[in-house]
This record gives C-alpha cells, structure tokens and sequence, in this order.
C-alpha cells in the first residue's frame, strides 16, 4: 500500500489480510493524501498519487498487547482494566474468555474490566479450545499466551495452529514448569488443572520467540516459586515495558540486568 500510493498508476492487492492495522495504515496513508480502497477488505485498490504529504494521526491500540494483559488476568484469577483497546478487535479472545467463565465488562468505548477471580465467577476457569485463523478469526499471536492459560483451566483442550508453522516451541518450555502438552504437527493437546496433577512450578525457561516469552512469563506469574525467563529481547520486541506493566498491576517480576 505504501509503494503504491506513490507508484504510476492503479494497483490492486488481492488476498489482503483484513487485519486492523492495515486499515489504520490505509488511513494514515489517507490522512497524508493517499488514495485507497477496500482497506479491511480482501481487496486494495490503489490509486497513485504523485506526493503525499504530512499528517498527524494516532495509531490504533495494539490488540495482541491487549489480548497479552486479559490471558494474564485470566491466568492469575485476577481482575483487570485496560485501555486503550478497540473491543471488537478483541472479540475472538474476549469470547474464549467468557467460554473459560470469565466476567468481561466494556467500560466505554476504549476499556474492558476483565475478571477471572473466583468470587466473582463463581467458581475456576473451564478449558477451551483454539483454532487460529486470519482475521476475524482467532489470532495466531495470542495462540500461545492462550495456550499457557490453558494448563491452569479445568478439563482439556484442542489448539490447532492453522496460520504459522513451527509455533508450538513455548509447549516444550511450558513442560519444564509441569504443563501436560502433547504436541502433533502444528496442533497441541493441552491437559488442564486436574485434580492430584501438580499445577506449574517455576524453573528456567527460554522464550524462543515474540509470544511463545510472553506465554512463559504468563505461565511463570501463575506458577509456584520463581520462572526465569532466558532470552527476553525476543519480548521486548513486541511488548513496551512489558515487566513494568505487569509489576505495577501487583505482578512479582523484575528484569536481570
Ligand atoms: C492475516 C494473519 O493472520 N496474519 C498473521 C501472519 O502474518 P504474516 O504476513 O507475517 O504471515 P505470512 O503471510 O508471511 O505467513 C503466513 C503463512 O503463510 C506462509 N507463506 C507465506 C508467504 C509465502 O509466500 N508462502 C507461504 O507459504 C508462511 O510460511 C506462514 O505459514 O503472521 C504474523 C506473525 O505471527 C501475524 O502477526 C499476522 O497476524
Ligand atoms: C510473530 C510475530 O512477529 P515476528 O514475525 O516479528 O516474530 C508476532 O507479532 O507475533
């Protein structure tokens, strides 16, 4: 979209992923003179122009940091709000949420309180399961913090990874905190919270990739003892702040210089 809004000429992109970012790209684009159609759609139609100019825009709030911090909620039987987030650019995670038996509140237009606290829900988290898709669907960057939630609910679950290969390593490390996880091909079989099976107990683990670490860190939140997370500049790339954040919600975490 980019090169073409400035290239001779009408393009067309077909297949497009709809994902909210590149509406909010087409709209920044639009916002400094560009001609775009079809953003949010599977099809773009570009149509050159000879400069674009400045523009002043706020981007949309990331849905992935969003959907992190409402599975670290989950995770921890906690009760969260958060903002700025788009709630229906969460819709797919807030729905696993709610079949898990959490309590989620819009608090206006950009904030949701999300509950997990037994108390309130009136009992503990149920498993579901998870099959990850473009969107709308469910995504696949929430697949394995989702995943790490799952080890603590009751029952079992089916995770299927159908849009990236090769995003099962976070089950290897969850094992080593105790987590039941048969992987086969890009699907995993998650064993919940069962009674007499010991829950998480904290060791060292490495975060191979962007949300396979946060998924560990989230594992180590709800586990006993202390989870040392290797490799923690593969989460900075994608999470601002991500241990501030979470030690200012109570969260006992710091970072190893
Ligand atoms: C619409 C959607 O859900 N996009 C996700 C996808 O985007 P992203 O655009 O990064 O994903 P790609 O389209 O590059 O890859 C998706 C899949 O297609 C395969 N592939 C890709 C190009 C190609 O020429 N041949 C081929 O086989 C890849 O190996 C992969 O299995 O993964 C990102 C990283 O997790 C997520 O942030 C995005 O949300
Ligand atoms: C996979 C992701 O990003 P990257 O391709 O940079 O690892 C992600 O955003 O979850």
């Amino acid at each position: 979209m980019m090169a073409a809004s400035i290239a001779d000429g009408v393009s067309v992109l077909t297949n497009a992923a709809m994902e909210p970012e590149i509406t909010d790209l087409a709209q920044f684009l639009i916002a400094c003179g560009a001609s775009i159609e079809g953003a949010g759609t599977s099809t773009i139609v570009i149509t050159g122009k000879k400069i674009l100019h400045g523009a002043e825009f706020t981007i949309v709030p990331d849905r992935i940091e969003a959907g992190t911090f409402m599975a670290a909620a989950a995770i921890t039987r906690s009760c969260i709000s958060l903002s700025p987030v788009i709630p229906s650019h969460v819709a797919r995670m807030t729905e696993k949420l709610i079949e898990a038996g959490c309590k989620i509140k819009h608090i206006g237009l950009h904030a949701l309180e999300v509950s997990a606290v037994s108390e309130e829900i009136g009992g503990d988290l149920r498993a579901f399961n998870i099959k990850t898709l473009p969107y709308p669907g469910f995504p696949t960057d929430l697949q394995a913090q989702c995943t790490a939630l799952l080890t603590t609910c009751v029952g079992s679950s089916i995770i299927e990874e159908s849009v990236f290969e090769n995003r099962m390593h976070h089950a290897k490390e969850l094992q080593k905190l105790g987590a039941e996880i048969t992987v086969i091909g890009n699907s995993a079989i998650v064993g919940g919270k069962r009674p007499g099976r010991i829950a998480l107990s904290g060791c060292r683990v490495r975060a191979a990739d962007l949300r396979g670490g946060a998924a560990l860190v989230l594992a180590g939140m709800a586990a006993s003892g202390i989870t040392e997370v290797e490799n923690i500049n593969q989460i900075d790339r994608g999470y601002e702040r991500f241990d501030h954040k979470l030690h200012s919600l109570g969260a006992d975490i710091r970072r190893e210089t």
